[in-house]
Order: structure tokens, then sequence, then C-alpha cells
């Protein structure tokens, strides 16, 4: 039996831009329901995690902004998603900003050996506190999923690293900062920036990424950032990035995954409604998790 929970979880406390804790909302609005119900025997709605409307704070000693808050509540999701994967249904986390994914990994990688991570996003979110030219959080949560970056986040669910930097791939790149970058090649971390998408074509990215984790993974957290989309395809997230993976090919690698039947968990972050055109990004959030979950137009 197929079984899917959907968890929202409505935080905007990663980054500056206010309006992202609404995604969840925007994304059950674009008809989320409905498009997944035939796509599984039992689709269950498990509400928002409670976040509140906290005050914003800075931690003084490590200039990250809401550290406190973004450990507890991330720490909340990872207790529920840890809940959802032992009754054997199949998490899918809607954001939120991008810091979410640290709770995510951590409910998810506990139950595998060697959790395979693909990160569809224009940026690498591998900064650390030293790096990160903002503070913000949601562009440090890969690096923390790798077990770098504040103790109170990288230790989330009790347990550490929740991934092996050879069992990455980022897609859709094209924004990095110097650490990044560095992180990258000192790692040896898999990268398929828009270069190769553009010189390769998202089918062979897609059998490239695909081939590479099934040796070596015996699950998949999809943690997809619709800024990895050009922003005329997906204009409410609030660090957009001028030529990014179209509409169509991001279609094309989440058809490419419902084939090669991987795909474990995921997460759909950084739907930001106020920043949007009538709700364009939560319709195409919707429509690409069709695609994912085996939707078939014949
Ligand atoms: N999840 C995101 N949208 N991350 C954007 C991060 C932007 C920039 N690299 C930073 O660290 O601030
Ligand atoms: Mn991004
Ligand atoms: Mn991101």
């Amino acid at each position: 039996m197929r079984k899917l929970a959907i968890i929202g979880m409505p935080m905007d406390l990663g980054q500056t831009r206010r309006g992202v804790d609404m995604g969840p909302s925007a994304i059950r609005y674009a008809g989320i329901n409905e498009r997944l119900n035939t796509l599984f025997d039992e689709v269950r709605d498990l509400g928002d995690i409670e976040v509140g409307r906290p005050e914003v704070s800075i931690d003084k000693e490590s200039n990250l902004r809401n550290l406190e808050l973004i450990a507890e509540k991330t720490t909340s999701l990872a207790k529920k998603i840890d809940e959802v994967v032992q009754s054997g249904s199949f998490p899918l986390v809607l954001g939120g900003d991008h810091s979410i994914a640290i709770g995510t990994l951590a409910g998810v990688s506990k139950h595998y050996e060697n959790l395979g991570v693909i990160w569809y996003d224009a940026h690498g979110d591998l900064n650390t506190a030293e790096t990160s030219p903002s503070g913000n959080i949601h562009g440090m949560p890969l690096a923390v999923s790798l077990g770098l970056g504040h103790p109170l986040l990288i230790n989330i669910g009790g347990y550490l690293p929740k991934v092996k930097p050879e069992n990455i791939v980022i897609i859709g790149a094209r924004s990095l900062d110097e650490g990044e970058r560095e992180l990258i090649k000192e790692k040896g971390i898999r990268v398929y920036t828009m270069h190769e998408i553009d010189r390769l074509g998202m089918t062979r990215v897609m059998e490239e990424s695909i081939e590479y984790l099934k040796e070596r993974t015996d699950g998949v957290h999809l943690s997809l950032d619709l800024d990895a989309l050009d922003p005329t395809d997906a204009p409410g997230v609030g660090t957009p990035v001028n030529g990014g993976i179209s509409y169509r090919e991001s279609h094309l690698a989440m058809e490419m995954l419902a084939e090669a039947n991987m795909i474990t968990s995921a997460e759909f972050v950084e739907v930001n409604p106020i920043l949007d055109e009538r709700n364009k990004t939560a319709i195409v959030a919707v429509a690409l998790m069709g695609s994912l979950f085996g939707e078939k137009l014949l």
C-alpha cells in the first residue's frame, strides 16, 4: 500500500523576507490533495508544525539569525517526520524557507544507512556562520546536514552527520559563495550547474544523477527549492536568480525520478505567496509533485 503524509512547516526564520511562512497554505490552496489523491492508496494531511509568531533575534556570539528558534522548530519537525517514516508513509514537507531541511533530514536520515540527497536549487546552501554573507540559516542547511555548522543545528535528532558528501547531488546551481565553492571542491560534492544542464541536457543530467545515487544509497531525499526554476516560471521566491531551470525541464526531471522509483522523502520549499503572481509558484510546485509521484498523461 502506497501512503503519503503531508506536513506543513510554516517557518520564515531562516531569511529576512516575510511571507514564506504562508507557503504551506499557498501550496494547499493550489490543490495538492486533489492532485495527489489518485496517485496514492492513502493521503493524509497532518497539518502544520506549530511555529507561532516568534520575535526575530540574532545570536550575538555566532551572528546567526534566529538560531535558537530554528533549532527548536526543526527539532519538532524532525520528530514528526520520524513518526511518519516509522508508520510506513512517504513524508512530503511543505515549506517554509530552506532551513526546514535541517529538520526533515534529521527525521529521515536515521532510517537509512546511506541516505542520498538531491538538492534541486539555484544555491548550494553550504554556508556556515564563518562563510555566510548574510547570516541567514536558509543558506546553510546542506552544510548542517554534513555536520558542519553550529552545534545546536548539527546535533538535531542526536546524531550526525545526516548525509555523506558523496551521497549528494546538487542540480541547478548558479549562485555559489566563495566558501561554498571551496567546500564543494574539498568534499568532492557532485554538482550539475546550469552550465552542465545546458550542455548535457536535463535527460543526461538526470540519467547520470540517478545512476550515481542508485549505486551508493538506500533511499533518496529530494529537497526542491523553487528558486531552482527560472524566476519567469517560479517568481514567488525570496532569492530569485536569473537563468534557471525551465518548467519543462523540471517536469522531465520529476518524471525521470518517478520512473527510477528511488525517492523516499521530499520537501518543496521557499514558496512565498507575497512575492508571487497569482499563486503561480505554488501551482508549479503542485504540478511538479504530480510528476514526481507518477502522474501520466496517457
Ligand atoms: N535556500 C535559499 N534560497 N538560500 C539562499 C542562500 C543565499 C546565500 N548563499 C546566503 O547564504 O545567504
Ligand atoms: Mn535557493
Ligand atoms: Mn535553497
